[in-house]
């Protein structure tokens, strides 16, 4: 049971906002939706809570027809990137504002509203700021305010659309970690849109990868960094750094080395795309077995280093980064030549459309013998 979203499509004009769409979110689960600016996550927000319609496609909350009920009846709180409390209401009007408007025969009695409206400010741990106004409060008060407010309707279904996007990076980070633990305690199925990666792999049970209206990836933020399924999800989750690879009568070449590609099927696959993220490149002392770099940049940023490396055969530097425990031992500084070896890379192998047919995490062996790459998974996208 919970909700499922299958094949939806919204255009507006020429323009495909939202593009064969389906997703199912299981009750009581804690979904991102992660993409860049202009990907459809608002889109589907949107429509999900009844401000919208699909041209084409359904979407069903335990068996009913939700797209057939209008929005107030679909029991969904909203909570958007600007507070959206009314300045001239108390945070205790503000909160009880979604009870008091309801039809006469489904407003509870004002001693009801008035203890729920208690009970929801202490959850967000705002109930001494009751009689303030919106102005009196810190940016992220207001949206524990707003998130009250939407809770107050007691809602099936949370939607919360960049609902920290307005605030600073600490409150960010302190106001994530409380919305994950209040989540949990309450229990309400949530779908939650961030542009932000940190904020969807340290949050969410399970990401939603958009792109251009598609859907790239659907999984929990272990799998989506360890194992990202398209060359997109690889850049924008895991920092992938694309390499120029080529795959010739069954042997991949990279960075001037060569290994046998066993079982790839060269006939499906048009073009190949290699990706390497930069905790994957390490200093090596083996120089025979190594990469040659050189050092561009080195930079100590909260516990890791990182480094630019210009390498042979690349027209961009490459970034690395190791933990400044790692950066200990092998104490790289700008304009040092060094070996690197590479300890993963992950190859996707496309069709003429561009759809990722094949994909392969592959550790490159110390030393120049050929090893079996393979055999080639099919993915799902
Ligand atoms: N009413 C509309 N008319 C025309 N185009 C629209 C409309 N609403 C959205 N779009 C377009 O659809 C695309 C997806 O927009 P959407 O707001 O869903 O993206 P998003 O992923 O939420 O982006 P952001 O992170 O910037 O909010 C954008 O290119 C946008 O310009």
């Amino acid at each position: 049971m919970g909700i499922d979203i299958s094949h939806l499509r919204r255009r507006f004009g020429q323009f495909t906002a939202l593009d064969d769409v389906s997703l199912s979110i299981a009750d009581g689960e804690f979904v991102a939706l992660l993409g860049p600016s202009g990907s459809g996550k608002t889109s589907l927000l949107r429509i999900l809570a009844g401000l919208d319609l699909p041209d084409a496609g359904s979407i069903l909350r335990d068996g009913e027809d939700l797209l057939a009920l209008d929005a107030r009846r679909r029991g969904v709180g909203l909570v958007f990137q600007h507070y959206a409390l009314f300045p001239h209401m108390t945070v205790a009007q503000n909160v009880a504002f979604g009870l008091r408007v309801r039809p006469w025969r489904l407003r509870p009695r004002a001693s009801a509203i008035k203890a729920s409206v208690e009970e929801l400010l202490r959850r967000v741990e705002l109930d001494h700021l009751s009689t303030r106004y919106p102005a009196q409060l810190s940016g992220g008060q207001r949206q524990r305010v707003a998130l009250a407010r939407a809770l107050a309707i007691q809602p099936r279904l949370l939607l919360l659309d960049e609902p920290f996007g307005a605030l600073d990076a600490q409150v960010r980070v302190t106001l994530r970690r409380w919305l994950r633990e209040f989540h949990r305690s309450l229990g309400i199925t949530t779908l939650f849109v961030t542009h932000d990666q940190d904020e969807a792999l340290e949050m969410a049970d399970r990401v939603v990868v958009m792109n251009q209206g598609r859907i790239e990836q659907i999984g929990t933020p272990e799998q989506i960094y360890r194992h990202p399924a398209t060359p997109f999800a690889s850049r924008f989750i895991a920092r992938g750094q694309p390499i120029p690879g080529e795959v010739e009568h069954g042997t991949l070449r990279v960075l001037d080395r060569v290994w046998a590609v066993g079982g790839f099927a060269e006939d499906q696959i048009t073009s190949i795309t290699v990706h390497v993220r930069p905790e994957d490149i390490f200093p090596t002392q083996a120089h025979r077995e190594g990469l040659a770099a050189r050092v561009l940049n080195v930079r100590h940023v909260a516990g890791t280093v990182r480094a630019s490396l210009a390498m042979a055969g690349l027209e961009e530097p490459l970034e690395a980064e190791w933990n400044e425990r790692e950066w200990h031992r092998h104490p790289v500084a700008v304009g040092d030549v060094i070996d690197v070896h590479i300890q993963s890379l992950t190859v996707f192998g496309s069709d003429a459309d561009g759809r990722v047919v094949a994909r392969k995490e592959f550790q490159p062996p110390h030393g120049a013998a050929p090893v079996t790459l393979g055999p080639w998974r099919r993915v799902e996208a």
